[in-house]
């Protein structure tokens, strides 16, 4: 015997199964699953007439019968933190490494595979093709021969202005001593001289203008300016590194500087074109200006790449910031890029900027990582400093979907610490936040424009609601796209979210979701099949103990009924025979 409530909404059904304990939309139910209950009550979903009708009633569930074989797509990570952990103990938020040399070998890579990396980044503004072509071959062999669920980013070099002093390590500036910055260009290094790599760097730059070094680094006043070049003198003594990124202050405020170069370089498409031969999951743009560039991107991927690529805007400047919320319309995700942004900005307006940007990202339902510094002692240091591990509190807190580390995993000595790290301090954060119950606080905006988009939103908002108040241990969900289960993270539930899905660029796509674990199943058009099917295998490798209880969402649409939507919610618990 198991409870079972049916919820009908314009030809959408929702099941609860299971033992219900608390209050499902106010309504007081009885602790005991032998209950026999019918309640109906009213709820607007949205501005039109639809109402949804919910109907508590008992059912017998039959008996499971025989499992079959089949596999449930886990990977080797997830099942073996699950099995240690059990469901609450799984990490929420994702953790993406900057792949370098540091980290390059196939050991190495098995390593932070093995340490919780989620999503491997490949930045284009180092090292050769050949070199990137390889790292993918090892991810891609240690996913297939293994059994690892990693997906691979490539991100973009960009069109950056750049200064650099010729010399491959760092090069100091005294106070008052002079230098020249120019566009001419030559081959090894000058004494006091800096080049810059765009013609048109020192536009509309006046005598008496600051010119601030990564963020900092090092300031400079503009004494004159000598044809495309500039006579400077050192005010703030400090280091040059190669590749150095400038900004020019005048009266102590920042001039936002648009240069004419479009956001994808001619080698930015072709390591595109690179990207898509290689199968890869995310394409991460630098730079980016306007919600253009991504819309271009994106059309273009439609039309020549058979899997679904996520484009993700890189938020790095000022320009950027002014236009925020096309970016991010336009967008799959985002990455708070905050190493350029500190260029770009005051380092003191970072911390509300990324609080920001991480609560647009979450209202209008994209992913969001947070990048940049987040243990950069530890690129020298085998522990990180209480700040850094504050930091990245911080980020969690935030309820952003992902950790980034750069130079940490690229160059670092201590990589696989630094993960370690990322690990436990995000762990044990989400479960503060957990007992906090933050969850509430955050507020929603409706994203559907078409009425079944809006059924979807809901089905979720009530999903994760329902879930939390019955403190079910799982959520399953059956997605061929992602949707849904991108809006049940949205609402950061306190349970794990299984994906169920049949497409594999989804299950890739998903590795960046908050809370989201991505399984590959082959599902069919019988809702009630897949769940069975699923939850038995699941229970045969031992991951589902006894006492627990699953809630079931799905939007798989069946091919004959294509115009109705099937969506449906259940709870299900041991005392259901099919557990
Ligand atoms: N593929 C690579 N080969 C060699 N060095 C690398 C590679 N990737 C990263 N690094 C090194 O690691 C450091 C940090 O890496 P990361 O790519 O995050 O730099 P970044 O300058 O912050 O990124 P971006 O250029 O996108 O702003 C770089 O300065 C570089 O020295
Ligand atoms: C990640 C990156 O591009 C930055 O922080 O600048
Ligand atoms: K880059
Ligand atoms: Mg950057």
């Amino acid at each position: 015997m198991a409870v079972m409530g049916d919820l009908a909404l314009m030809g959408t059904k929702i099941k609860l199964i299971g033992k219900l304990e608390k209050r499902v939309f106010g309504v007081p139910l009885s602790s005991s699953p032998r209950f026999s209950v019918s309640q109906t009550r009213n709820l607007d979903v949205s501005k039109s007439r639809t109402a949804v009708r919910a109907v508590l009633q008992v059912e017998k569930i039959q008996s499971s019968g025989e499992l079959k074989e089949g596999s449930l797509g886990f990977d080797v990570v997830s099942e073996r933190e699950l099995k240690e952990n059990g469901f609450l103990g799984l990490r929420k938020t994702k953790l993406v490494c900057t792949i370098g040399p540091a980290c390059s070998s196939l050991d190495e890579l098995e390593k932070l595979a093995i340490a919780g990396m989620n999503v491997a980044r490949l930045n284009m503004c180092h090292n050769s093709r050949e070199w990137h072509q390889d790292v993918i071959w090892k991810i891609k062999k240690l996913n297939q021969e293994k059994g690892y669920c990693v997906s691979v980013m490539i991100d973009t070099e960009g069109n950056q202005i750049q200064v650099d002093h010729g010399s491959s390590s760092s090069v100091k500036a005294e106070e008052d001593s002079i230098w020249y910055f120019t566009t001419e260009k030559f081959e090894g290094s000058r004494p006091f001289t800096i080049q810059a790599n765009y013609e048109g760097f020192s536009e509309g730059v006046n005598s008496g203008d600051e010119i601030v070094i990564d963020g900092g680094m090092a300031t400079f006043e503009v004494i004159e300016k000598v044809g495309n070049g500039l006579r400077c003198k050192c005010t703030d003594p400090g280091l040059l590194l190669p590749r150095a990124k400038l900004s020019f202050w005048r009266d102590g405020k920042l001039l936002g500087r648009d240069y004419d170069l479009p956001t994808l370089s001619t080698k930015d498409w072709s390591d595109i074109v690179f990207g898509i031969s290689e199968d890869i999951d995310f394409i991460a743009v630098s730079f980016v200006k306007d919600a253009e560039a991504i819309t271009h991107l994106r059309d273009y991927l439609t039309t020549t790449s058979s899997k679904a690529i996520k484009v993700l805007a890189k938020i790095e400047s000022l320009e950027s910031l002014r236009r925020l919320e096309e970016i991010v319309e336009a967008s799959d995700g985002i990455m708070i890029a905050r190493g350029d942004l500190g260029v770009e900005i005051p380092l003191e307006q970072i911390p509300s900027v990324q609080k920001d940007i991480t609560y647009v990202c979450r209202q209008l339902n994209k992913p969001v990582i947070v990048a940049s510094q987040l243990l950069e002692s530890m690129v020298e240091y085998p522990t990180p400093t209480r700040a850094e591990v504050a930091d990245v509190s911080e980020a969690v807190r935030q309820y952003a979907d992902a950790l980034m580390l750069s130079g940490e995993s690229a160059i670092g000595s201590y990589g696989m610490k630094a993960l370690s790290v990322l690990r436990t301090t995000s762990t044990r954060m989400e479960q503060s936040c957990r007992e906090e119950n933050r969850q509430t606080l955050l507020h929603q905006r409706k994203l559907g424009a078409s009425l079944p988009d809006q059924i979807a939103e809901q089905i979720c908002n009530c999903a994760v609601e329902m879930a939390d108040n019955l403190g079910v241990d799982a959520i399953f969900v059956y997605t061929r796209h992602g949707k849904m289960a991108s809006l049940l993270s949205r609402n950061r539930p306190n349970p794990p979210i299984f994906a169920f899905t049949n497409d594999n660029s989804t299950q890739m796509a998903l590795n960046l979701q908050w809370g989201v674990t991505p399984l590959l199943a082959d599902l069919s058009d019988d809702m009630e099949g897949n769940v069975k099917k699923t939850v038995e295998l699941i229970k045969a490798k031992g991951m589902i103990k006894k006492d627990e209880a699953i809630l079931v969402v799905s939007d798989i649409i069946p091919i004959s009924t294509a115009q109705t939507i099937f969506q449906s919610i259940q709870v299900k618990n041991h005392q259901s025979h099919c557990l």
